[in-house]
């Protein structure tokens, strides 16, 4: 039987969305990575795969190109909450969703299920749950070495962990020179997604973004809430922020509670279906 994913777009962050329900191989590590790779395989920055069901709740499995599995992922959730519209899986405008990094709440904004404000969950500054080695603390403007050289790094949490640098300038370059290094770096036990941060007002930062597992990436929807969470705790902003990307923007605000709301776009590019011979060598994988 050939296997059928859809891949969508937010900000340019892309993902394949591979639904068990219609499709009979099971994922891995191995066949996730041949499914991502760019030049010979479907491609893509991370693959969705659901809705996985229980009693209870709808739930999507976040894999990234290196086959390891990610908690939450920002675009991820809004791209799945699309598919689970067009896919006539939901008739709601709002309900929850299971990742494994907690529940987030969707709700549409428009009538295609193309706009939408999520809320994310709880951003932690607490290392023992980012995390980060040592002590037990916030990890707020610490020094910490990447490659040669000495970064302000503050680590939060959002179900999935990231380290923001802010910087007065930011670029693909930079962030990839310093992803390449902090990803793997000592301190993170589980490693980290890279956000540098470029403060524009009290309304607007921009970042650049190194993910975990996945490199380089046009836009980052964890990251953004991240990045407006560390902003706001360094007294950089109001807790109501753009947040400029390559890819495009995202509007995340932070309530009493550290909750942060995510309302930004996705778009549906297209239906995949594998070819035999490429279908046959997942099975093998
Ligand atoms: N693209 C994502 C983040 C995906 C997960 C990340 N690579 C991780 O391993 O935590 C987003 O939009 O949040």
């Amino acid at each position: 039987m050939k296997i059928q994913l859809e891949r969508y777009h937010g900000l340019g962050n892309d993902y394949l969305v591979y639904d068990p329900n219609k499709n009979e191989m099971p994922l891995n590590e191995q066949n996730v990575k041949a499914l991502c790779d760019r030049h010979t395989g479907a491609g893509a920055d991370g693959i969705l795969e659901g809705p996985l069901l229980d009693e209870k709740q709808m739930g999507v499995r976040i894999w990234n190109p290196d086959g390891s599995i990610a908690e939450k992922s920002g675009n991820g959730v809004r791209i799945f909450a699309k598919y689970l519209k067009d896919a006539e899986y939901v008739q709601k405008k709002q309900y929850l969703l299971r990742t494994d990094g907690g529940m987030v709440e969707i709700a549409y904004l428009n009538e295609v299920g193309s706009r939408l404000r999520i809320s994310m969950g709880i951003l932690c500054f607490n290392s023992s749950q980012i995390p980060v080695i040592g002590e037990p603390r916030e990890v707020i403007n610490e020094d910490m070495v990447f490659g040669n050289s000495l970064y302000p790094a503050t680590c939060v949490s959002i179900g999935n962990p990231h380290c923001v640098i802010p910087m007065k300038e930011i670029s693909k370059e930079l962030v990839c020179k310093i992803g390449t290094h902090s990803e793997y770096a000592r301190y993170f036990p589980e490693r980290v997604n890279t956000e540098i941060m470029k403060v524009i007002d009290r309304n607007n930062i921009a970042i650049e973004t190194y993910e975990r597992g996945a490199g380089y990436t046009m836009a980052n929807g964890t990251g953004a809430c991240a990045a407006a969470g560390v902003a706001y705790k360094l007294g950089l902003s109001g807790n109501k922020v753009i947040v400029h990307m390559p890819g495009g923007e995202l509007q995340i605000e932070i309530d009493e509670n550290w909750k942060a709301y995510m309302t930004g776009e996705v778009f549906y590019v297209a239906e995949i279906r594998l070819g035999n011979e490429f279908t046959e060598l997942l099975r093998t994988l």
